[in-house]
């Protein structure tokens, strides 16, 4: 029996529609959606790939039929960097993932973890706001929230901080690359020899083998009770769940390297590409600079900092981390879905062993949501609106939704929002004359998170009105 499948933009024999992902595969692939539907079957090489670029097919695919998507494609990389799937982010789905989630949310991420880590926080947003007031006044915004984020995560994850010019962060730099390419032998599998030819094979298996004699010393180094650690990190967290058996379940050394490499990858680059583009457009609006800094001015007057106490009493902060998350989701298509079972979703039959990619970016801005504006930044439009990222709202979807929806939100959004506040809190800033200018400043990074392609440069003065 014939069966109907989503429209699909011709491609070329043998590599399908890989030609057409472009740069920016979020841009490409909502340009072609405009012409073929928010509904779009492709095929990269040889494997079959549903784009889904309107809310209410995101909701179809992550709510109505999330069971059936909610399993990760295997590809070579997280297969060899991410220790056989054994992490979180890239395991099929089944009994090992449902496990190490519930590990995750209920031990590691849970609102107490979170909270404990606020002396973290406090300590290293302190520590750069030191640094720009000792800086010239032009400043590398992006190399400051960089270095804060990944102090952070390393202090969270590992329990001491590995920054600057580290072997761990010339790792962590290249693991980053590494994930924003792609084997053309997972596509095409008689071109596998090319991965091989471009050095792309080699590279995968040094750093593999590079992350875990890291990650295998960090591990050692807490096993080890004598090295004194003043508070408790997420491998700490993953020994005492193994030590005392609270999880109802065996973890392995293998799987504690696993979930703690998740915590890198899913944790730093996003972090600080949120916060870069928040700042990013801040300045280009700087009637919505003020504004912010109004409100936090007001609710911090008289203090020195902002804390994480006062950011309940500001809605106007929480509208802008929105609205940067809408515009500039740090996974512009969220992480790969993988269908498990044959669906009949509208009209169409979409068989098991189907990619499925959600452009979170394109959805940030359809004007049937979002209205004529889609495309401006405007955090006012999330004042009076019950719309949320946590999941429930399928047109805001920078940390996905269903099953696989992000265990950290509640970290990811204290963080940001508490970094972003002090930010504006301690200093007023604006941009160079020249980047006003310059149109070229806001262009996007290639890869799996997209940040900018260049720092952000801005002017930072001592407050005016801070009182
Ligand atoms: C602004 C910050 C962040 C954003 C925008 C973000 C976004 C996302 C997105 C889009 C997904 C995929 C959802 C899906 O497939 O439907 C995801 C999954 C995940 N994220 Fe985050 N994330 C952030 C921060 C973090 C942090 C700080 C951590 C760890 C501490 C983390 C850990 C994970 C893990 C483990 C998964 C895999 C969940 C699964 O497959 O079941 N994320 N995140």
């Amino acid at each position: 029996k014939k069966t109907k499948t989503p429209p699909s933009p011709p491609g070329l024999p043998l590599i399908g529609n890989l030609h057409q992902l472009g740069r920016h595969t979020h841009r490409s692939l909502c340009s072609l959606s405009k012409r073929y539907g928010p509904l779009m079957l492709l095929r990269l090489g040889r494997s079959p790939v549903l784009i889904v670029s309107s809310a209410d097919l995101a909701q179809d695919i992550l709510k109505t039929h999330d069971r059936a998507f909610a399993s990760r494609p295997l590809t070579k990389l997280s297969d060899r960097l991410l220790y056989n799937n054994r992490d979180v982010a890239s395991a099929p789905y089944g009994e090992y993932w449902r496990q190490m989630k519930s590990v995750c949310v209920i031990h590691l991420l849970s609102n107490k973890m979170v909270r404990s880590f606020q002396n973290v926080r406090e300590e290293e947003i302190t520590l750069m706001m030191e640094n720009i007031r000792k800086s010239s006044s032009l400043q590398n915004v992006s190399h400051h929230l960089e270095t804060l984020t990944n102090n952070v995560i390393c202090r969270v994850a590992l329990g001491r901080k590995y920054g600057g010019k580290t072997d761990f962060k010339k790792l962590t730099d290249r693991l980053s690359e590494m994930l924003g390419t792609f084997s053309v032998g997972s596509f095409i599998p008689w071109l596998a020899w090319i991965d091989w030819i471009r050095g792309w094979d080699s590279q995968l298996e040094k750093l593999a083998k590079e992350l875990d004699a890291f990650f295998e010393k960090v591990l050692k180094d807490h096993e080890d009770s004598s090295i004194d650690r003043d508070r408790t990190d997420v491998i700490d967290a993953l020994l005492a769940v193994r030590r005392n058996k609270s999880a109802g379940f065996e973890i392995d050394r293998v799987s504690i390297k696993a979930i703690t490499l998740d915590v890198f990858v899913g944790g730093s680059d996003t972090s600080f590409t949120l916060l870069e583009w928040a700042m990013t457009e801040l300045l280009r609006h700087p009637k919505s600079l003020n504004k912010l800094q109004e409100e936090v001015r007001t609710i911090c007057k008289g203090k020195s900092s902002v804390s994480e106490d006062d950011l309940e009493d500001m809605p106007y902060l929480k509208a802008v981390i929105k609205e940067a998350l809408r515009l500039h989701p740090p996974f512009p298509m969220m992480a790969p879905h993988y269908s498990t079972e044959d669906v009949k979703l509208r009209d169409y039959h979409i068989p098991a062993g189907t990619q499925v990619l959600v452009n979170a970016w394109a959805i940030g801005r359809e004007v049937a949501t979002w209205g004529l504006d889609a495309e401006e930044f405007k955090p006012e439009r999330h004042l009076d609106s019950a719309v949320d990222f946590r999941g429930h709202n399928f047109e805001l979807l920078p940390f996905g939704a269903g099953r696989r929806l992000c265990p950290a939100v509640s970290f990811a959004v204290v963080l940001n929002e508490v970094v972003l506040a002090n930010s504006v809190h301690g200093f007023d800033w604006k941009l160079p004359v020249e980047s006003m200018e310059d149109k070229t400043d806001v262009v996007e990074s290639t890869g799996f998170s997209v940040r900018r392609e260049f720092p952000l440069y801005a002017i930072a003065s001592p407050p005016t009105c801070l009182t």
